[in-house]
């Protein structure tokens, strides 16, 4: 095992100040108010109280079944705390407020959290969902055109402005998307939002042009095997292909995007240097991409090797052209995102109920899932313009359509909780 492998240990941290640092963070170090206590025992007790946080009649979540989507991340926080019985963990609690503000009470002492954890973050941010396109690829058996078309009208329902809707690649490489066309001609009359589509080379260019497309994404790779494999071509072939695409796009007055896949790993050559990844993105922002969407396509970033590999970018890339995009294989995509949001990025990509994977990535599962990001985002404070309720239900009719659960938890964890409350 390498020394990456290797989970830090707590003695490990007793030299670098790193106990004081967990020990502000436990629940003794911040301990909860009298009546906090008291309303926390009669929920583990299921006897009625009456504190000042009152929780007199029933439990919060229990009182509004219908509203349980839209209530705040806060006030569905449960935790067992060692009984089969949850309840809403408000001892010490971060309150969330409108307009980016943040406090913590705790011991009646106010603290102003923004500006020691938060202060880089952006106050709002864009979600480019892909499940149509990445998240559908990669499924073996053939999807309905209008099943497609269903999920994209869904989507738009929830408030997604930017919706990926399909490939105008060679139907021989990934033949699930060989719709394309119609699942176009299908949203064609959809007013505000934008489906980019994505493309290989100059061909596909004119045939999404013949289908009405409005804004393109063009995709290179870091890695000179998985453009190989992706795209059959060599990293510099590829650049020199999407010269003529892009300048083709332009002079249609149509955006691009650029995607870099591959920007932390490759399933063939491994590791990827943060130095390749900044050439490739500069390079597509040079002619001409309007965002550079950097994707860990199989998964396997961390925070450790995101930020290095963010660092190098932004030194040859403006910060807000960026996006992420992370696929969730080791369930790192949500703190990669916490971590590209603190070093300024606002553009995550998402996939609806985590949907996803790449024919040529075998073992790299789904993108990270649009209500989770969603989730965490409402927790945070970030603007998103999105109904969670509606995410959830576009979630759930695709996956009904697969016949699999939600790769989403916090559709898994909101639906079990609506289903639940319903029956009381
Ligand atoms: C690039 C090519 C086309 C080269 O394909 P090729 O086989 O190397 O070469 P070709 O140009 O000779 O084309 C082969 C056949 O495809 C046809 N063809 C050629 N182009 C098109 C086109 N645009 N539309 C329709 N048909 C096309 C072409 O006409 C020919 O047909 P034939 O003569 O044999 O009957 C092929 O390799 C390809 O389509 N690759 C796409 C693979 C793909 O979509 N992969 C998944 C993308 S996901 C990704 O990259 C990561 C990302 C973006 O999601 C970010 C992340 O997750 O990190």
């Amino acid at each position: 095992m390498s020394s990456l492998e290797e989970p830090l240990g707590l003695d490990s941290l007793s030299n670098s100040g790193g106990v004081g640092w967990i020990q502000r963070f436990t629940l003794n170090a911040c301990r909860p108010r009298a009546d906090e206590v008291e309303m926390r025992n009669c929920l583990i007790e299921g006897r009625q109280c009456s504190s000042s946080n009152s929780c007199s009649e029933e439990y919060a979540w229990r009182r509004q079944p219908k509203d349980i989507y839209n209530s705040e991340p806060s006030m569905l926080r449960t935790s067992s705390l060692g009984r089969s019985l949850r309840v809403v963990d408000n001892a010490c609690d971060s309150l969330y407020k409108q307009g980016h503000q943040y406090t913590s009470s705790c011991n009646g002492i106010e603290r102003d959290l923004v500006n020691k954890y938060m202060r880089s973050m952006p106050k709002s941010v864009k979600i480019v969902e892909v499940g149509p396109r990445d998240g559908l690829q990669n499924e073996k058996n053939i999807i309905p055109t209008s099943v497609k078309i269903e999920l994209i009208h869904r989507l738009v329902a929830s408030g997604l402005s930017v919706i990926e809707a399909s490939s105008f690649v060679s139907p021989k490489w990934v033949p699930q998307l060989s719709d394309a066309k119609d699942v176009m001609e299908g949203i064609r009359n959809i007013k505000d939002t934008r489906f980019p589509v994505l493309i290989p080379n100059l061909r596909g260019f004119e045939a999404a042009v013949a289908a009405g497309v409005k804004e393109i994404a063009v995709f290179a790779s870091a890695s000179e095997a998985f453009s190989k494999s992706n795209i059959n071509c060599t990293i510099q072939d590829s650049l020199n292909r999407y010269r003529d695409v892009v300048a083709a796009a332009k002079g249609l007055g149509m955006p691009v995007r650029g995607y870099v896949s591959c920007v932390v790993g490759c399933p063939v050559e491994g590791s990827v240097p943060p130095s390749k990844v900044a050439y490739v993105a500069k390079e597509l922002y040079d002619l001409g991409c309007s965002e550079i969407s950097l994707g860990d396509t199989i998964g396997v970033g961390t925070p450790g090797t995101v930020i290095p590999m963010l660092e190098a970018v932004m030194s040859v890339v403006p910060t807000e052209k960026l996006a992420v995009h992370f696929h969730d294989t080791y369930g790192q995509a949500l703190p990669n995102i916490l971590i590209s949001l603190q070093m300024g990025i606002s553009t995550v990509d998402s996939s609806i109920a985590g949907l996803g994977g790449c024919p040529y990535a075998k073992g790299a599962s789904g993108n990270v899932a649009t209500e989770d990001v969603v989730y965490m985002l409402k927790g945070l404070g970030i603007d998103t313009n999105l109904d969670l309720s509606k995410l959830i239900a576009a979630g759930d009719f695709i996956c009904k359509h697969l016949g699999r659960q939600s790769g989403s938890k916090t559709a898994v964890a909101l639906s079990k909780m609506a289903s639940d409350a319903s029956k009381i």
